[in-house]
């Protein structure tokens, strides 16, 4: 949902601390009133500050609810910090920790309910509670041999824990429940059927989970898929060192859905999750987030929304056939030379694609089916990749086939300009100009489709940090005395560091146990021997 609606604000309210008329409102959420100063200082320490948030929750008939911003947001403003009320491994996993979520070999087991574990101290963990104690009352065993695979164990743990919240901890099961699970939406669809397998009939027939009373595990089929329900269309994922595993923030999950989402999202050590402005916001605009892949084409985009969280997405990218004047998604006309193929009716799933240039059509099943070809043969050509391969590979398609900038394509690029002047190959002059151009390109589309960098920050990065490593390979092509005051190698050296310090900027949220957060050090590292290069550049 792009845009705001007009928000009326009301001009008078009731003084939050007081009940008197009043009209000053607190800057921050807007929403508290207060007829005196004193009154707001009041209400701030009795309370105020733990619940003054910089949006609101509002309902509609088309999106449910979602958040507007309720006061003008700058660029990285934190709009919340919340913890979860549920973490838990992701429906498939290899088998992992329940209590630190590290990878587990079966050498160490619960002492108490046989579930593996890394040890002693996380058997204690607060998170492994619900199961252990399940495991505990039961006894069924914990079968699992190999460690080297996805077990189908790991699947009951994140709706066993969720259920337990009921006894646990009533006042967040409330709040679970209250979340969207699209339950009739998904009866009688294979995920439905699959989950009564391997959730439902293995909670009840094998952990016999309704053995225990309903007032501490509401057990029922119903309650069990409505869980299922509300983890798939609100759950987040949270990247640990060396798993992932999820989590529920029930008020993140009041954001909407945008393909150009405004907001981004980080986590911290305590597992909270940080939702910052990735853009400005004005106040009473809508604040989102992507549930999606942002390098994804509408066409896959939308039918992943459709399929996963049971709505048809119309945003501003997705109504665009251009896709923000990237052509992410258009195929080359076989019509014409200069022309490219882009979708009549976009949001139309069905409707023919049109050539810009002579007007000529295809069907959507003949463009589904050249988009299969492609992807079949980048994602066997990325399994192996040279430069060569990849080289020809863009370039062919790109000529013949697709735009340059197509989704699939995109993604053989941004591991190309990684490979030139590594790969040995391709370590020349000329390979360090492709790398810069390739670059520069691969950056322009990032910016485009995601100018907050909400989601493609890690791409952006690596594009940033390589492109200043190709401008530093041609300044120090030269380092003589005659050309150290030369124009061209002092341009040379603030691009490199201007896009040093953009890479910084772009990857400065990212968890430093992530490959993205060590990139980010690495490029402080070099900006700072780039300094003393300079130094010594220009001193006699
Ligand atoms: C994580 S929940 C968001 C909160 C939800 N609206 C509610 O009231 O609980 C995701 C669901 O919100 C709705 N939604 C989110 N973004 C949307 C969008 N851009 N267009 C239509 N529906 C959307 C869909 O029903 C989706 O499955």
């Amino acid at each position: 949902m792009e845009g705001g609606e007009e928000q009326q604000e009301p001009e008078v309210g009731m003084c939050a601390n007081c009940g008197f008329l009043a009209k000053l409102r607190c800057a921050n959420c807007r929403q508290a009133f207060y007829c005196k100063r004193e009154c707001q200082r009041e209400h701030w320490k009795n309370g105020h500050k733990d619940q003054c948030q910089p949006f609101q929750v509002l309902e509609s008939a088309e999106l449910g609810r979602y958040m507007v911003a309720s006061r003008d947001l700058k660029a990285g403003d934190v709009i919340l910090k919340e913890d979860p009320i549920v973490v838990g491994p992701k429906q498939i996993t290899e088998p992992i920790c329940l209590g630190c979520y590290a990878r587990v070999d079966g050498s160490y087991r619960c002492q108490k309910c046989n579930w593996p574990m890394c040890g002693p101290a996380c058997e204690s963990s607060p998170d492994h509670l619900p199961e252990c104690v399940v495991g505990q009352e039961i006894g069924s065993p914990i079968d699992i041999a190999n460690f080297d695979e996805p077990n189908h164990f790991y699947e009951v743990i994140f709706p066993l824990r969720c259920l337990a919240l009921k006894k646990k901890s009533p006042k967040k099961y409330e709040q679970l429940l209250s979340l969207e699970s699209h339950y009739e939406d998904r009866k009688g669809t294979h995920v439905h059927q699959e989950n009564q397998k391997s959730i439902v009939n293995f909670l009840r027939n094998y952990f016999f989970i309704q053995e225990f009373p309903i007032e501490d595990i509401d057990s029922s089929e119903k309650s069990i898929h409505t869980i299922t329900g509300i983890t798939d269309v609100n759950s987040l994922e949270l990247r640990l060192k060396h798993s992932e595993v999820l989590g529920l923030y029930p008020t993140f999950a009041m954001l909407e859905h945008s393909c150009t989402p405004n907001s981004k999202h980080t986590f911290n050590k305590e597992r909270q999750v940080i939702v910052k402005a990735a853009v400005d916001i004005k106040r009473g605009e809508h604040i989102s987030t992507m549930y999606t892949h942002v390098l994804w084409g509408t066409a896959a985009r939308r039918d992943h929304l459709k399929h996963s969280k049971y709505f048809m997405c119309t945003c501003f990218r997705c109504s665009d056939p251009t896709e923000l004047g990237t052509h992410f998604s258009a195929l080359r006309c076989k019509q014409c030379p200069n022309g490219f193929m882009l979708s009549a009716a976009p949001l139309d799933e069905l409707a023919a694609w049109i050539c810009t240039s002579c007007n000529a059509t295809v069907t959507s099943d003949e463009v589904k089916e050249i988009n299969l070809k492609i992807g079949e043969e980048v994602e066997a050509a990325l399994a192996m990749p040279s430069v060569d391969s990849l080289e020809k590979l863009v370039q062919r398609h790109g000529k013949n086939l697709v735009h340059p900038n197509h989704f699939h394509l995109f993604a053989a690029r941004h591991t190309l300009l990684q490979m030139y002047g590594r790969d040995p190959s391709s370590a020349g002059e000329e390979s360090m100009k492709k790398k810069e151009k390739m670059c520069q390109d691969f950056l322009k589309v990032c910016t485009a489709l995601d100018p907050g960098m909400s989601r493609l920050a890690p791409y952006a990065g690596i594009a940033l940090y390589e492109y200043h490593l190709a401008v530093l390979a041609r300044a120090r092509q030269e380092p003589d005395a005659k050309h150290v005051d030369s124009a061209a190698l002092k341009k040379d050296v603030e691009t490199a560091k201007a896009l040093l310090q953009q890479c910084i900027r772009v990857l400065q949220d990212e968890p430093e146990d992530q490959p993205e957060g060590q990139l980010c050090q690495v490029a402080q590292q070099n900006l700072a021997e780039l300094r003393q290069w300079e130094a010594t550049l220009s001193s006699p």
